[in-house]
C-alpha cells in the first residue's frame, strides 16, 4: 500500500501520480493525451483528484484508458493529500440560493426549471447545459417554431376518457416522448444520469443513454428496473474496434435501439462553455492544442470529444448492420433527402434534430424539417406517418405537451426532450425529473380533452395549421420565456435569489 506522502513526491510533469477513488495511478505518459489537457491533471499531481474527476468521467474511465502497469494500487487510508478547495463568495451565494429555491409544488411548467437552474447551478454546469452554437439562434428557433403552429380543435367529442400512451420502436411508453441523450450528467448533480433512469422507470418513459454520460454505461443499465426500456446514443469512435465493443456490449445488456449521432462530426463552438475554459486555467494553456490539433481550451465539449470520427459516412451503415441486430436510427437528420436515404437503406427511423442548436447555428428546427420530410417521403415513396416500419422522431425546444402533440399530429412517433430534465435534476435531483414528467402528464390530459382527442391515434394532421412554419424570424437572443413566468410573487422572490 502506498502512503499519501510517497504519492505527493510524484507531483511534476516528469513523474505525475494521482489518486482517484482511493487508488494511485501513474499518469505521467498520459498527460498530453488527456482530452481535457495536462493542466487540469497537474493541478492534482501527487494528490487526491476524485472530486474533480467524478463530474466529468464515468468511474471506469481511468481504469479503461490507462494500461494496467500504471495502476499502482491503493493508497493508505487518510494519508492522501487533497487540493484545498476554497469556497468562493459566488459559491457561497449559489449554495444560499439553492437553499432558498421554490418548493417543487410551486413549479408549474418546464420553463420554471430553467429559471431556477440558472440561479442555483454552478457556472460551469449552467454554461455546458444551456450553451448552444455561435449566436444561439437555432436553439431559440427550436422552441419558437412551435409558436408558428396553431391548433384546429374538435368540439363535442366525449373526452371523458383520454389516453396519451403510445409505442416507440415497439415498446410501450406512457407518453409520446423519451428522455434524450445529453452528456455529462454529473456536472449538474452527483447522481448524474441515474436521476433520469429512476424517474423514467417511475413514469414508464424511455431513456436514451448518452455515449458521453458521466455515469458508466453499466451503472445506468444496472440502475434500471427489470424490463425498463433504454436506448443508446452513439458517437462513433475513430477506432471502430472501440465502437464495435460498445455496440455489442449494449446489445448484450438489452438496449432496444441504437441512435447514431450524425450531426456532430465535430462538436459545435458553444461560447458559454468555451468561456469556462474547462481545462486550461491560465493563458499559457489556452492556445495549447493536443497532438491531434484539437484546441482543448475550448470548454468541456471540445475537451471530451476528440475521439469522434469526422469520417463517418453512409457506406459505414452496412458495417453497423453487420455488428448488431438492434434497430438503427440516425440522430441529427436535417433534410428530407437524408431521411429518404435512411429509409431506402432499411433503417428503423431518424431523429430530425439539430442537437439542441449546439451544432450548426441556423439549422432549421426539427419540427419544421418534419413537415418537409413527411411531405417528400409521401411524394417519393408513398409513405404515410406515423409509420411503424420507419419511425420519425423530433427533438429540440420541446417544453410543453402541446409541442409534443403538434409533432404527433405532423407524423412523428415521439419526441426527445433534453435540457428541461437536466435543469430539473440539477435543481431538485430525481424528484425534479419526477415533477417534470408529472407536469407533462397533466398537460397532456388537459390538452387532449381541449383538442377533442381520446387517444394518440386521434391526433391527426387536420388538427394543426402549419401554414407559417417556414416564416423564419430569427429570435434576437434573449431568454424571455421564464422571465415572463414570474410576474407574480415568485418573480420578486427569484429576483432576490
Ligand atoms: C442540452 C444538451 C444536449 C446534448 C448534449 C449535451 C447537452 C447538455 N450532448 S453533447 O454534449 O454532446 O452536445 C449530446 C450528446 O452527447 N449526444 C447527442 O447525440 N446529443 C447531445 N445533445 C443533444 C440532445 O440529444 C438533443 O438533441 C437536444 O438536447 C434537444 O434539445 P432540447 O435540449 O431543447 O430538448
Amino acid at each position: 500500500m502506498l502512503s499519501g506522502k510517497e504519492v505527493a513526491t510524484h507531483n511534476t510533469r516528469k513523474s505525475c501520480w494521482i489518486i482517484v477513488h482511493g487508488n494511485v495511478y501513474d499518469v505521467t505518459d498520459f498527460l498530453d493525451e488527456h482530452p481535457g489537457g495536462s493542466k487540469i491533471i497537474l493541478k492534482y499531481a501527487g494528490k487526491d483528484a476524485t472530486q474533480e474527476y467524478d463530474p466529468i468521467h464515468p468511474p471506469d474511465a481511468i481504469t479503461t484508458n490507462l494500461p494496467p502497469e500504471k495502476h499502482l494500487g491503493p493508497v493508505e487510508p487518510n494519508t492522501a493529500q487533497k487540493v484545498e478547495i476554497t469556497i468562493t463568495d459566488e459559491e457561497k451565494g449559489r449554495q444560499e440560493r439553492m437553499s432558498r429555491r421554490p418548493v417543487l409544488d410551486e413549479i408549474l411548467n418546464l420553463h420554471d426549471f430553467e429559471a431556477i437552474a440558472k440561479q442555483v447551478m454552478t457556472e460551469k454546469a449552467w454554461a455546458y447545459y444551456s450553451s448552444a452554437a455561435d449566436d444561439e439562434i437555432t436553439t431559440r428557433e427550436n422552441h419558437a417554431a412551435y409558436h408558428r403552429i396553431w391548433f384546429r380543435p374538435r368540439i363535442l367529442i366525449d373526452v371523458t376518457k383520454v389516453d396519451w400512451s403510445t409505442t416507440i420502436l415497439g415498446h410501450r411508453s406512457s407518453m409520446p416522448l423519451y428522455i434524450t441523450a445529453t452528456a455529462l450528467g454529473k456536472l449538474g448533480h452527483p447522481d448524474g444520469e441515474i436521476n433520469l433512469t429512476k424517474a423514467a422507470a417511475k413514469h414508464g418513459v424511455i431513456q436514451m443513454i448518452p455515449t458521453l454520460a458521466s455515469c458508466s454505461f453499466d451503472q445506468i443499465v444496472d440502475a434500471a428496473q427489470p424490463g425498463q426500456v433504454q436506448f443508446l446514443q452513439l458517437y462513433v469512435n475513430k477506432d471502430r474496434n472501440i465502437t464495435k465493443r460498445i455496440v455489442q456490449h449494449a446489445e448484450k445488456r438489452g438496449i432496444k435501439g441504437l441512435f447514431i449521432t450524425v450531426d456532430a462530426p465535430q462538436l459545435g463552438r458553444r461560447e458559454k462553455d468555451m468561456r469556462m475554459k474547462f481545462t486550461a486555467e491560465d493563458p499559457s494553456e489556452v492556445a495549447k492544442s493536443g497532438s491531434d490539433g484539437v484546441d482543448r481550451s475550448q470548454g468541456a465539449a471540445r475537451a471530451i470529444s476528440s475521439f469522434i470520427d469526422p469520417g463517418l459516412q453512409w457506406s459505414d451503415l452496412d458495417w453497423f448492420k453487420s455488428i448488431t441486430k438492434m434497430p438503427l436510427i440516425l440522430k441529427g437528420v436535417q433534410r428530407w433527402e437524408d431521411a429518404l436515404k435512411a429509409y431506402d437503406l432499411g433503417l428503423a427511423g431518424v431523429v430530425l434534430s439539430n442537437h439542441g442548436g449546439r451544432q450548426l447555428d441556423f439549422a432549421r428546427s426539427g419540427i419544421e424539417v418534419l413537415v418537409e420530410v413527411v411531405a417528400k417521403l409521401k411524394e417519393k415513396r408513398g409513405l404515410t406517418f406515423p409509420n411503424e416500419k420507419f419511425q420519425l422522431f423530433v427533438d429540440g425546444g420541446v417544453r410543453r405537451a402541446t409541442d409534443v402533440i403538434k409533432a404527433i399530429a405532423l407524423g412523428a412517433t415521439a419526441v426527445g426532450v433534453g435540457r428541461p430534465f437536466l435543469y430539473a435534476f440539477s435543481s431538485y435531483g430525481v424528484e425534479g425529473v419526477d415533477r417534470a414528467l408529472s407536469i407533462l402528464h397533466d398537460e397532456f390530459e388537459m390538452n387532449m380533452r381541449l383538442l377533442g382527442a381520446n387517444t394518440i391515434k386521434d391526433i391527426t394532421p387536420d388538427m394543426v395549421d402549419v401554414s407559417n412554419i417556414s416564416a423564419h424570424v430569427a429570435a434576437i437572443p434573449g431568454d424571455r420565456l421564464y422571465d415572463s413566468n414570474y410576474e407574480s410573487m415568485q418573480h420578486a422572490r427569484l429576483r432576490e435569489l
